[in-house]
């Protein structure tokens, strides 16, 4: 049995390879390295360089692997950019999964585990956000990963398949073990950016608003280490292979921090009192989201082990230093 990762050249599909990988499983990852790396894919895993709307492609690898399940991070991540060019992500994120999906069926492989996201919910007005929470995405990103959800629900509705769809909160940190961690190239995300100014690679940093109705002013979000994250998913596949149906789970944490509390953290955990400018609000914010957790606690059993700010901030530090000495060398 064989486990096909989309997107596993990417930053979290990357640690999910080394998770599998940890857990003796065998990999195949399928990326066409739009924003993932070759080197991010450990040797132990092959590497198929192409694109999940390849049908024929990623037909013949499930057949020549014999895949049992797909782990599908592959995907357009920016919710900006998804606003400026809403076809390209429907494109990408919704059409190419529908091929997948359809691949899936078509070689009889009955489990997948899908990489939705907090988005789907848009700004809810009560937190912690429960999975019943009304589903309003904000961006054409949301609303993508939403259709995926959707499509997928349906599919186990009429074929021999079941799928978990794991909504994220705000992914982050790095592997303890330095093995890979967030590479992207003009990250946008909050604490890869102040890792990334903390040690140089960026003059100073932005706060996008401090006018929400929060406690400092900025807005919170629920920061999930990236390797309690994989290890929710490697969960997940356990509960398909026995047989116990689908999911749709948050995973979060179950709290927040304010943007003005992570920057904090970096500065300590660094040492280095970086630049940061006061800017405008920054479009399509949410101002508060935090995961109800308690059905991944449930369903999947998941025992985060990294529930930490200061260990994820040491961890993406760790990472971005690693980075930095490989690019002066
Ligand atoms: N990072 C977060 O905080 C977060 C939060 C919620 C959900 N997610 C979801 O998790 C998944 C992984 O995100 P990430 O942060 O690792 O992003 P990433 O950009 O590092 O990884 C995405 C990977 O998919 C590959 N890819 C993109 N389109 C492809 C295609 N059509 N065919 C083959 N490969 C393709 C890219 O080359 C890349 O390696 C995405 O689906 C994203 O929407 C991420
Ligand atoms: O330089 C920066 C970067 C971010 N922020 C703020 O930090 C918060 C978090 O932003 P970011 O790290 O970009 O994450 P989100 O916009 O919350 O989105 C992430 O988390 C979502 C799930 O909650 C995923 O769906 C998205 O893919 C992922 O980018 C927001 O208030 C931003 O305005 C800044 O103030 N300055």
């Amino acid at each position: 049995m064989t486990v096909l990762v989309t997107g596993g050249a990417g930053y979290i599909g990357s640690h999910m390879v080394w998770e599998l990988l940890d857990h003796g499983e065998e990999v195949v990852v399928l990326d066409r390295l739009s924003t993932g790396f070759d080197w991010a894919v450990p040797e132990a895993a092959e590497l198929v360089v192409g694109d999940i709307g390849d049908q024929k492609l990623v037909e013949q690898t499930m057949k020549r692997r014999g895949v049992d399940a797909v782990i599908h991070f592959a995907g357009s991540i920016i919710v900006p950019e998804s606003v400026s060019d809403p076809l390209g992500y429907y494109l990408n994120n919704t059409v190419k999964s529908r091929a997948l999906i359809e691949s899936a069926v078509r070689c009889g492989v009955k489990h997948f585990i899908f990489s939705s996201t907090a988005a789907v919910y848009g700004s809810p007005e009560k937190i912690p956000v429960t999975e019943e929470n009304p589903l309003v995405p904000e961006s054409p990103y949301g609303t993508s990963k939403l259709m995926t959800e959707l499509m997928l629900r349906d599919t186990a509705a009429a074929h021999d398949f079941a799928y978990t769809a794991l909504r994220y909160f705000n992914v982050s940190g790095a592997d303890p073990k330095k093995r890979t961690g967030q590479s992207t190239k003009g990250a946008t995300h909050l604490i890869k950016v102040a890792c990334e100014t903390a040690t140089g690679k960026r003059p100073h940093m932005e706060v996008f608003g401090e006018d929400y109705p929060t406690r400092d002013g900025t807005c919170v979000r629920d920061y999930i280490h990236v390797s309690d994250l994989v290890n929710a998913h490697y969960l997940a596949l356990e509960r398909l292979r026995k047989g116990r149906g689908s999911l749709v789970a948050n995973c979060g944490y179950g709290r927040g921090y304010s943007v003005l509390e992570v920057i904090d953290t970096v500065k300590r955990v660094s040492g280095k009192n970086f630049a940061v400018a006061k800017s405008g609000r920054r479009p399509g914010d949410a101002v508060a989201i935090v995961a109800s957790a308690e059905r991944c606690f449930a369903e999947l059993g998941w025992k985060p082990a990294h529930d930490d700010l200061e260990e994820i901030v040491t961890h993406a530090l760790n990472w971005e230093n690693l980075l930095a000495r490989r690019n002066r060398l």
